[in-house]
């Protein structure tokens, strides 16, 4: 970076913020996106980058200032009371000690992390008020989502009704199975319709139909993996939290353990990059969340992104594993 002075600084930036703008347009509004997410996760840390060399630069249009999708107009807007962040990236092993590092420093031990697979879907949340879905929305752009309610409720495997009367908040990933999406696109085809790119699109686009039963039509999928607020059901680790959702009827991914320290988490890494052409549904990496609720709640968050959990993200799927035919599920 030492190379580059303030104007060529400031006329790459305008290049690069044009460029990552009509990328996000294509993705979060028409659902098609133009790049693989490693083209444009490269671009966004080239200025991110910048923009940290250059703070003054910072305009409050780039995309760093704005988190996650952008919402169609067709929707009523939810507002998040707690915002729906994102989660920040790591590609390496190094990157994933240097995490480790912050935490056991800032903890002074070493932690138990809950690790669970990145369904490369949408977040979305649901609502419930004495156990009964009253609402459903996108992430949006954290702080203002799309109110989808009616087309969740067409997911089977979102329940209405709890085995609980409780009032709360869940969150979650939206996708639909690779084998879905084939059969979705053979229809497509068949119909002359654009074919989706692939499933997180094709599950985008599902959910964001105005018309509920369009959205029933497209056999889309949850794993539920976060409760946000909730009456005191005296939960202490997310490996807990994630057993009571299973408990009050959630479908939650069977495939998270807890590990205490980092080796667990690379062999868990390790185990899931080999068999992920084999799953149903796409991942694009592995969460590790700091298992104990309340060293979570002492870390807390920075604007973006909390500081207790991080995504490692794998190297992109190579495009023919989705349509490989799929020898096996979880
Ligand atoms: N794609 C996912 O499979 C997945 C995503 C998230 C999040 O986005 C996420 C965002 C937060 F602010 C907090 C916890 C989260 O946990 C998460 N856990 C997951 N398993």
């Amino acid at each position: 970076m030492a190379d580059l002075d303030k104007s060529q600084a400031s006329e790459e930036l305008v290049g690069i913020r044009n460029t990552l703008n009509e990328y996000r347009e294509a993705y979060y509004t028409k659902d098609a996106p133009l790049v693989e997410d490693n083209v444009y996760d490269k671009l966004y840390n080239r200025l991110l980058e910048i923009e940290g060399k250059y703070p003054d630069l910072i305009t409050p249009d780039s995309p760093s200032q704005l988190v996650g999708d952008v919402t169609n107009d067709d929707f009523n807007k939810v507002t998040h009371d707690i915002p729906m962040l994102s989660m920040g990236d790591v590609f390496s092993e190094d990157e994933l000690s240097e995490f480790n590092d912050r935490i056991e420093k800032n903890v002074g031990h070493e932690v138990d992390y809950n690790v669970e697979l990145k369904i490369d879907g949408l977040a979305i949340s649901l609502v419930y008020e004495n156990g009964i879905l009253v609402q459903g929305s996108t992430r949006g752009n954290g702080t203002i989502g799309e109110n989808v309610t009616e087309n969740l409720k067409t997911i089977k495997s979102i329940p209405q009704k709890l085995s609980k009367p409780l009032s709360f908040e869940v969150r979650g990933e939206c996708f639909m199975s690779k084998k879905e999406f084939l059969n979705l696109n053979e229809r497509r085809e068949k119909e002359g319709l654009q074919v989706f790119a692939n499933p997180r699109n094709a599950a985008a686009g599902s959910l964001r139909q105005l018309d509920p039963k369009n959205t029933a039509d497209r056999k889309l999928d949850t794993f539920i993996y976060t409760i946000v607020t909730f009456d005191d059901l005296n939960i202490k680790t997310q490996s807990e939290a994630l057993k009571t959702l299973e408990e009050l009827g959630f479908h939650v991914n069977p495939t998270s353990e807890v590990t205490t320290g980092l080796q667990g988490v690379k062999d868990y890494i390790d185990k899931y990059d080999q068999i992920r052409d084999s799953l149903d549904y796409g991942i694009d990496g592995v969460v590790l969340k700091v298992n104990d609720l309340s060293i979570q709640r002492n870390l807390g968050n920075t604007v973006k992104v909390p500081r207790w959990e991080i995504a490692y993200k794998f190297p992109p799927e190579q495009a023919e594993s989705i349509v490989k035919e799929i020898t096996w599920t979880i």
